[in-house]
């Protein structure tokens, strides 16, 4: 298959911006991702109401987008895997299984900043 001829360099990143902005806006409608966003809603008034430093913020923020990348990545791998295999394999278990213990990974240790940030402050 011939592919199409290419665009210039800024041509190339401002369409590839615009696919990847596309790409956060459908990833609203994952249930994973709601929850998740469900999440960062709920500690971002809890930043406010404990009055977080800049940098707890910014440690927060970053805790909250390594969650959502990830999520989003885990949906992605998902997706792939139904397509090339939508019936039932023991691989593409293990495949969504490691994709899925990647989030779990990001949501520990984001739950941990979590628990060292409030913990002081309730005490
Ligand atoms: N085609 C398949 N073959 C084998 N096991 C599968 C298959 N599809 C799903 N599984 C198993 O079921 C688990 C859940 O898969 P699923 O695709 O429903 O992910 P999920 O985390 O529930 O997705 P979602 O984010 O859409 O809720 C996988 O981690 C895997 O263990």
């Amino acid at each position: 298959m011939t592919q199409p001829p290419k665009d210039n360099f800024v041509v190339n990143r401002i369409k590839a911006f615009k696919y990847a902005f596309k790409g956060a806006w459908l990833l609203r409608k994952e249930a994973s991702i709601q929850v998740q966003l469900g999440c960062a809603l709920v500690v971002t008034i809890l930043g406010f109401a404990a009055d977080l430093s800049t940098t707890e913020w910014c440690i927060q923020l970053l805790a909250i987008g390594l969650v959502l990348a990830t999520e989003g990545l885990n949906t992605a791998i998902e997706r792939i895997a139904d397509f090339i295999h939508p019936e039932y394999h023991e691989k593409i278990g293990i495949i969504k299984d490691v994709s899925a213990g990647a989030v779990t990974f990001a949501a520990v240790i984001a739950a941990i900043i979590g628990f060292i940030i409030y913990i002081p402050k309730l005490f």
